[in-house]
């Protein structure tokens, strides 16, 4: 008899919310799954086999009776890159590892942020209402956008994603700055044309494109507010590619009815979706997608890998490819 698989819980399979049927096969090869709902109606017998709890679209929810129940619970491995929506302190105090999935997402989160730059800049959005209305009288010359190419992109937040915007953008001929906790490396920087900025405020002053790719934390829990706003030029768009609550949202409201920045193109909003009589949903300089930076084949399929491949290496105490380590 082979050895028996270890036994992982999920939310659940299928649904909207659920791990999608296509990536239960792969988990399977690796682990016994326990959707939540097994777990509720049989807690006392699999409440001690359970090893590792696999969350996916924040689900399931990691609260303290959850971490309680499990005795022998060793990872927590987070299909996605952002933890926010986990509370680190409280889990690792159970002695349980935290893991995520930085490089899936880098290449789909890093594609939405010049789809949304592109599309903000070129009016794409507009131009698309305008084609499908029944006014056929509309010249384009009447609402001009502006060009990427040779201006200037302020990143915030350099990590697998940040990194991967430069690419793109350095073949766009953009002049690139950069804001990060850690500076890179000069090999990485000049590899992407990339200038640190170690002060927040010069980026802000000088980009004519931010864009925001910062974990949310409670350091950059309302980064971009009324003050940094201000800083930007009035010609300049704020792109958010992270996590919504990273920008004071009626701070934004407020420049973008006033002026004082030209636009906005956010994957991200808090909450999500924004209701919709939302100020935001209204405004012709504002382009809202709903948080689909990883939506894409092959990033899901990726996460689903690097998952496993995290709560692995924990379980079989091997060097942990991405362990997210509370501050
Ligand atoms: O954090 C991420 O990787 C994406 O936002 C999907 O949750």
């Amino acid at each position: 008899m082979g050895e028996e698989l270890p036994s992982v819980l999920i939310s659940e399979i299928g649904g909207t919310f659920g791990i999608l049927e296509s990536h239960v096969e792969f988990l399977k090869k690796h682990f016994n799954l326990i959707t939540m709902k097994e777990f509720h109606k049989n807690k006392e017998e699999l409440h001690e086999r359970i090893k590792s709890i696999f969350v996916f679209e924040r689900r399931p929810v990691i609260d303290p009776e959850l971490l309680e129940s499990l005795p022998n619970l060793k990872v927590i491995g987070n299909s996605g890159v952002g933890v926010n929506h986990l509370n680190l302190k409280l889990i690792t105090s159970f002695g349980v590892k935290v893991t995520n999935t930085p490089h899936a997402v880098s290449d789909s989160t890093a594609d939405i942020g010049m789809a949304l730059m592109l599309a903000s800049a070129r009016r794409l959005v507009e131009g698309c209402c305008l084609a499908t209305s029944p006014d056929t009288t509309h010249f384009a010359v009447n609402w001009l956008g502006v060009e990427v190419s040779r201006a200037t992109l302020g990143i915030i937040g350099m990590g697998s994603i940040g990194y991967k915007v430069a690419k793109r953008a350095k073949a766009f001929d953009m002049k690139i700055l950069y804001h990060n906790r850690n500076r890179r490396k000069e090999e990485e920087e000049q590899e992407v044309g990339a200038t640190y900025c170690k002060n927040i405020d010069d980026l802000l002053q000088q980009s004519d494109f931010v864009m925001l790719v910062v974990s949310l934390t409670p350091e950059t829990h309302n980064l971009i507010g009324k003050r940094e706003l201000e800083l930007m030029k009035p010609t300049a768009t704020l792109i958010n590619i992270c996590r919504g609550a990273v920008v004071d949202q009626d701070a934004l409201v407020e420049a973008l009815q006033n002026g004082v920045i030209k636009a906005a193109a956010l994957d991200v909003t808090y909450p999500e979706p924004l209701p919709r009589n939302h100020l935001l949903l209204q405004m012709k300089n504002v382009i809202i997608t709903p948080h689909i930076g990883t939506a894409t084949v092959q990033a899901l399929r990726m996460m689903t890998e690097e998952a496993v491949e995290n709560i692995l290496a924990v379980l079989n105490d091997l060097p942990i490819p991405s362990e997210v380590i509370p501050k």
